[in-house]
């Protein structure tokens, strides 16, 4: 069988390239963490719907990783966040048109951090547009988290109740419809999603970070690999 196809969404920065000293990028973590897993990690960076459900024909499964702030303006709420950091709407357009032609198709998909948040609003959910610092640290730290006894995510990570890397300012607050909660912090914040169908996996943290020394963190990879598999006609 061959490997799976496993599309990235691209990251928009204004440190790659020389003119004009834009460039689109996947971390070098996020793609080790994708082929150490048998798959074929691709990136992709669709400019238009049609593009995006193009580029989702071609694949057996998606990545929403993570990056900056959403513009929630379209998703209704009117006053932005002095401390939201927007990405250019070319990043927000990339993140969202792969995620809708992703559902829309059925494939699996990993979203983390904002890839989690991206897919949670345009499903229908909300969002925090900042959380105030409580007693979990959520910037740069591992913190515990509770998992919903019999989710997902529960078998997919056993009996870890430590997240990997996680630096967030913004989490999911209600979740969309065939969106449920697998996961939080012990102040209740969400941190992780799973679809009702078993074809989405969210989670707030990074565990790309951690993947080549931890098989704990690998094993989303490896979840998200073997959901591609599963969909690859036999
Ligand atoms: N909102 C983008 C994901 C990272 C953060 O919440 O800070």
């Amino acid at each position: 069988m061959p490997r799976p196809r496993i599309l990235i969404v691209g990251r928009w920065s204004d440190q790659i390239g020389k003119d004009p000293g834009e460039g689109v990028y996947v971390g070098r973590k996020l793609i080790d963490s994708v082929a150490r897993a048998g798959a074929e990690p691709i990136m992709v960076w669709p400019e238009t719907a049609d593009r995006a459900t193009a580029l989702v024909g071609l694949a057996d499964a998606v990545i929403l990783p993570g990056g900056g702030d959403l513009d929630l303006r379209p998703y209704g709420v009117p006053e932005v966040h002095p401390l939201e950091n927007h990405q250019p709407p070319e990043q927000d357009a990339a993140d969202v048109t792969i995620a809708r032609a992703a559902l829309d198709a059925g494939l699996p998909i990993l979203a983390i951090c904002r890839g989690m948040q991206v897919l949670n609003v345009i499903m229908g959910g909300t969002i925090f547009a900042h959380v105030e610092e409580t007693t979990v640290e959520h910037k740069g730290v591992r913190h515990p988290i509770d998992i919903v006894g019999g989710s997902s995510l529960e078998k997919i990570l056993g009996d870890t109740r430590t997240v990997g890397y996680s630096w967030h300012h913004q989490a999911c607050r209600d979740l969309a419809p065939g969106l449920v909660l697998n996961a939080t912090t012990p102040d209740g914040t969400v941190e992780g999603f799973e679809s009702t169908d078993g074809r989405i996996l969210g989670v707030q943290w990074h565990p790309e970070v951690d993947a080549a020394e931890d098989p704990i963190q690998a094993r989303p990879f490896g979840w998200l690999t073997d959901s591609a598999l599963s969909t690859q006609p036999s």
